[in-house]
């Protein structure tokens, strides 16, 4: 399937990409309709991993993540992320997405480390054009996006989130948000460099990449990374206000001074696309590099207990 941005999707999804999105409505799993779905206001559509709640009252919908147990950007996700954002835009009923999590503590734990480890090069040519379709569509979306991060947002996370128009952080120490790639022993792309650098500008993204900063709250309001900082129990309530906010300004106005701003950014990715590609494959497929994923994801299992 070729999406707007370009890119054939997975072989999975290319056989029947609607079948990935099941009506979850009082948990019937049956094919969902194309197109709409919101009509209603109070009818259910989305995926395995990923949950939409529309309300074509408001225009909003709510669109949960839940991959459980942390939201890794798993290729599914990602694949199921990129479908259900299109179904939304495609349907004039929404003006905008507020994004989060349904598990519990994590927003989400970033790029799926079992995709980036022992693959072959055709997995991971596969899985980072999915990473560049869905940073794509997040962050030239016509619809407003807002970020209601309600649990820990490193990395891949952090990225979703800064592809948002307007990010809430829930206020609890736990919660760090942030590029923390070079603790891995990787690279951030320079596109998501460019992001960071259009977000917080360009000396704290040197200083918060090189020594792969993961902000509390506090910091990242100060630093510019999230725009509030709410309790834990207003996220939600806040993302919404903050919609309602970003809804009152005339679409056409809004979506022409969003391309303005962003077109540059996303062209020098659109630009050297496949290049990109053959960059990230080959540096993952180095042998330092796939070490160094494998020490990190040992860290991580074993840190637990
Ligand atoms: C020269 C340059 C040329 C080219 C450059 C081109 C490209 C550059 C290359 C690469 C760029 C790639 C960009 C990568 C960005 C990323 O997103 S990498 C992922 C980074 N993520 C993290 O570091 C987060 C790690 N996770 C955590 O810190 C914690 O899990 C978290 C705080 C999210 C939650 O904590 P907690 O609730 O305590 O849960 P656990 O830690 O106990 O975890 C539960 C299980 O989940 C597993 N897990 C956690 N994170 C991941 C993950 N990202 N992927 C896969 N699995 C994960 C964890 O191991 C536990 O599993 P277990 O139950 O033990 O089996």
């Amino acid at each position: 399937m070729a999406l707007a941005s370009g890119v054939r999707f997975p072989a999975r999804a290319l056989l029947r990409p609607w079948s990935l999105l099941r009506d979850t409505t009082l948990g019937r799993s049956e094919p969902a309709a194309g197109g709409g779905g919101g009509g209603d206001g109070a009818r259910l559509f989305g995926s395995q991993r990923v949950l939409v709640e529309p309300d074509a009252a408001s225009g909003v919908a709510v669109m949960k993540f839940r991959n459980p147990p942390v939201n890794s950007l798993s290729l599914e996700l990602l694949t199921e992320l990129v479908i259900s954002l299109e179904k939304v835009e495609n349907d004039k009923t929404f003006r905008g997405v507020i994004l989060t999590s349904a598990c519990p503590r994590v927003f989400s734990a970033g790029l799926d480390l079992t995709e980036l480890c022992g693959r072959n090069p055709a997995h991971y040519t596969e899985y980072w054009k999915a990473v560049q379709e869905l940073w794509l569509r997040t962050y030239l979306s016509s619809l407003v996006l807002v970020a209601a991060i309600n649990g820990a947002c490193p990395a891949g996370g952090c990225i979703i989130a800064l592809a948002c128009d307007c990010r809430v952080l829930a206020d609890n120490p736990k919660y760090h948000i942030g590029l923390n790639e070079t603790l891995l022993g990787i690279t951030t792309p320079f596109w998501l460099k460019d992001t960071y650098v259009n977000t917080i500008g360009h000396r704290a993204s040197e200083q918060a990449l090189q020594l792969g900063s993961l902000f509390p709250p506090s910091e990242a309001l100060q630093v510019g990374l999230v725009d509030q900082v709410v309790p834990e129990d207003q996220v939600l309530s806040t993302a919404l206000s903050e919609m309602a906010r970003w809804l009152a300004v005339p679409d056409h106005a809004r979506q022409l001074t969003k391309t303005m701003m962003r077109k540059a950014t996303a062209d020098r990715l659109l630009r050297q696309r496949d290049a990109d590609i053959q960059n990230f494959v080959s540096f993952i497929c180095r042998d330092s590099i796939q070490k160094s994923l494998q020490v990190y994801l040992e860290k991580l299992r074993q840190r637990k207990g």
